[in-house]
């Protein structure tokens, strides 16, 4: 029988060595990465062209065989996405948007929904992996809040980079959590806005890819609606310990 897990390994490996390998011909480029980073690696974005790559998203539901894990990779430039790449391996599906073309699964034009009404949406975000009981009260609360307002559903695949492509499709007309890191959302971020959504920090400003916060919703109206009842929080930015004056 074939060992679907092993598969989906194979092509995250693959994609990753893929870009690591680009990584080295284009020896200008900078690499910021989960397991980089975790090796004591820098996470620093410069103005110089950076890859932003998370080889497994959904490590949790990889080791419990939870059917949702995704390959994420972006690319920013003067720190802005210029592209980004999900490939959510279990499904076969594969993502892809470049700054001013499009946004794509498996070839096909992706557009976020129209919904403009919060009562209408089904909103998708995390439960996060921090167990601090303060940080876990405010993600109940807010889920709490987001619930009641009330709207159709909140769901949530265990993959950040899977949500936003999902609000990227058009089957959720919002995604947010607190916690976070860049490799997390750098290319599903280019994803969603080439599909005509909208990002922004929690508490409504601009996104800001280090701070480990994140909406990304269809329109500004939902974004705006859900920023209400966010009890935002502060993690510790990915940067804090590698911050530059560039
Ligand atoms: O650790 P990882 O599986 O690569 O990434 C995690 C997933 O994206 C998860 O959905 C999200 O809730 C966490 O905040 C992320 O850290
Ligand atoms: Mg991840």
């Amino acid at each position: 029988m074939t060992d679907l897990w092993q598969n989906a390994m194979d092509h995250a490996v693959a994609l990753a060595r893929k870009a690591g390998s680009v990584s080295v011909c284009l020896s200008f480029c900078l690499f910021i990465g989960e397991e980089s980073v975790a090796a004591g690696e820098p996470c620093v974005l410069t103005d110089n062209p950076t890859w932003i790559v998370d080889p497994v998203d959904g490590t949790t539901n990889f080791v419990h065989g939870y059917p949702f894990v995704a390959v994420s990779i972006g690319f920013a430039v003067n720190r802005k996405l210029e592209f980004g790449v999900v490939y959510s391996c279990i499904e076969d599906k594969m993502y892809t948007a470049r700054k001013g073309q499009g946004a794509f699964c498996n070839g096909q034009l992706l557009n976020v929904s129209d919904q403009k009404e919060i009562s209408q949406s089904i909103i998708a975000t995390e439960f996060g992996s921090n167990r601090d009981t303060e940080v876990v009260d405010k993600i109940f609360s807010s889920m709490r809040k987001i619930l009641c307002l009330p709207i159709h559903g909140i769901r949530g695949v265990g993959t950040a980079a899977t949500n936003m492509c999902l609000v990227a499709s058009g089957c959720v007309e919002a995604y947010y959590e607190i916690g976070i890191h860049c490799w997390d959302i750098a290319a599903g971020a280019i994803i969603v806005t080439e599909a005509g959504g909208v990002l922004m920090d929690v508490d409504g400003g601009p996104l800001d890819l280090m701070s480990r916060r994140v909406v990304a919703a269809n329109n500004k109206i939902i974004a705006e609606r859900i920023v209400k009842e966010i009890d935002a929080f502060t993690p510790l930015r990915d940067d804090a310990s590698t911050e530059t004056e560039d």
